[in-house]
């Protein structure tokens, strides 16, 4: 992790994404059991406040999850849940519907401008935002996991240093993938777990692309031709129009996959780690 906050410090938009199958300890791995046995996150944000000691700036965090894929704010109470409008930006340069972006932006050109974003003096006071919005996630009983995640939760670190540079670290804990006949899902779980399933599916897709394309653009090179790109499928689902900024181009991702132990998993293992 270390390497991704130098680069977060270097001006990057750097991805971490805990992906698996339900219940194989995605949201453990990101945010740990308590002080003691601390996750991703909770290691990163006191990584970040050491360094930001040393080259002076602000942090600042915005939390979402995507809920049968519409984006909600953690960070608002739940009595003032709404869903949020995810807003483009034209290759033009102007928003639709919207003129100007909020300063904190989500991406270049994806900007939520109802997401609420907090200033964060320091890690306690990290975690005890954190704390409150992590309760506000949707959660439901399956039977392979009594507090299964039925949205997938994007934490957004604004780094703002004295230099100027302005660096992003989006820490995402992905709902599970799920079979359904192993997790016993009634009718209202199914849909939230065809969501789920949908929106892993047009992410593996838009990654798949970006593999074609780099491969296309260095076999192009060392002919001499100009690559023949495939369009990447960003539009294809929430999650994947969220983090266009972040898939592809300069920016860094690291996908931690985990894996659930037992045979009944083993398809989703071979698939996970395919
Ligand atoms: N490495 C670990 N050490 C100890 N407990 C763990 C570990 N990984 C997972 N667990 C426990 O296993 C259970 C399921 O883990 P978790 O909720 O993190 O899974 P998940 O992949 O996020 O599931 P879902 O996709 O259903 O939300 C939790 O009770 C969690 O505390």
């Amino acid at each position: 992790m270390l390497p991704l906050v130098d680069q977060v410090f270097s001006g990057r938009t750097v991805t971490v994404f805990a992906y698996g199958v339900t219940s194989s300890g995605k949201t453990y791995t990101m945010q740990g059991n308590g002080l003691d046995d601390r996750g991703v996150i909770g290691l990163v944000v006191d990584e970040i406040f050491k360094r930001l000691g040393a080259a002076g700036g602000t942090l600042s965090m915005s939390y979402l999850e995507l809920y049968l894929d519409a984006p909600y704010d953690l960070l608002v109470p739940p009595s003032s849940r709404r869903k949020l409008q995810i807003l483009s930006t034209s290759s033009a340069g102007t928003t639709s519907s919207h003129s100007s972006a909020p300063p904190l932006s989500f991406g270049t050109s994806i900007h939520l401008p109802a997401l609420s974003t907090h200033h964060i003096e320091s890690p306690e006071a990290f975690r005890s935002l954190y704390a409150q919005a992590a309760g506000n996630r949707s959660t439901g009983a399956t039977l392979l996991n009594s507090s299964s995640s039925r949205s997938h939760a994007v934490l957004t670190l604004y780094l703002t240093l004295a230099n100027a540079v302005v660096g992003k670290l989006h820490l995402l804990d992905l709902a599970g993938s799920e079979n359904n006949n192993l997790t016993g899902n009634n009718p209202s779980r199914m849909k939230e777990s065809s969501a789920i399933n949908t929106s892993l599916t047009a992410l593996g897709l838009v990654v798949s692309a970006l593999n074609d394309n780099a491969k296309a653009i260095s076999k192009a090179a060392s002919k001499g031709e100009d690559p023949k790109l495939k369009l990447i499928p960003y539009r294809s689902s929430s999650l994947t129009r969220l983090l266009s900024d972040a898939l592809g181009g300069s920016s860094l991702a690291l996908l931690i996959v985990c894996l659930a132990p037992g045979t009944k998993f083993r398809s989703d293992l071979v698939r996970s780690v395919g």
